[in-house]
């Protein structure tokens, strides 16, 4: 059977426990809200394809768990993500705080070709907010990291922070993808898992359990 897909790439959401990575992807992949928080236990991954400059991009998006104590687990999936996002929540100042942490994390852990994203969630509680705008793209300006702040509740920015992110994935692989020869492009297309792979995700994918 041809593929749904062109490529597939994978992302990572990192940040602190209750900065909403979890309701994000919710929003993002089934347009839903959780209004209570529920510790994501080690990692969870849903799937989504998007349509990115004419190219059909399958993702696989893996929601970590902030708790220090799962981050020896998390930080094994560093190492094949090929977007990040580093989110904190914009009425938290430790969850921006800790955002350096967790960049020199990627740093220490992560292939040196992944594309990074910082995203200040929560934007809708504004009377709560103790991290400005500006400093949040600040920030973001010294990593050389595109900056949204959303809302995982009002779906502010959602849509077009996961399409940046898979936007910079393509633009980082497209010459790996250029060279692809259309014969092995129709059938294979994924830059990285090949059979061995796809079996791996559907398998990953049997064993799913975000709680959206
Ligand atoms: N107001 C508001 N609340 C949000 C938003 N996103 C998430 N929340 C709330 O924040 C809490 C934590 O959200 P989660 O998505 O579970 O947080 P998490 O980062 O996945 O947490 P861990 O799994 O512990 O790492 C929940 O009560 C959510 O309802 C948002 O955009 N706005």
């Amino acid at each position: 059977m041809a593929k749904q897909y062109d490529v597939l790439f994978r992302l990572l959401l990192l940040g602190d426990s209750g900065v909403g990575k979890t309701c994000l992807l919710c929003r993002f992949t089934d347009n839903e809200f959780l209004p209570q928080h529920v510790s994501t236990i080690g990692v969870d991954f849903k799937m989504k394809t998007l349509e990115v400059d004419g190219v059909k991009v399958r993702i696989q998006i893996w929601d970590t768990a902030g708790q220090e104590r799962y981050q020896t687990i998390t930080k094994q999936y560093y190492r094949r993500a090929q977007g990040i996002f580093l989110v904190y929540d914009i009425t938290s100042a430790s969850s921006f705080q800790h955002i350096v942490k967790w960049v020199s994390d990627v740093d220490e852990y992560a292939p040196p070709t992944v594309q990074k994203i910082l995203i200040g969630n929560k934007s809708d509680e504004e009377h709560r907010r103790q991290v400005a705008t500006e400093q949040g793209s600040q920030l973001a300006k010294s990593y050389g990291m595109d900056f949204f702040e959303t809302s995982a509740r009002s779906t502010y920015n959602i849509k077009q922070s996961f399409t940046r992110l898979t936007e910079l994935v393509l633009q980082a692989n497209r010459m790996e993808l250029d060279t692809i020869p259309p014969s092995v492009e129709d059938n294979l297309a994924v830059l990285h898992p090949e059979e061995e792979e796809e079996q791996e995700i559907k398998e990953e994918e049997e064993y799913s359990t975000c709680s959206c």
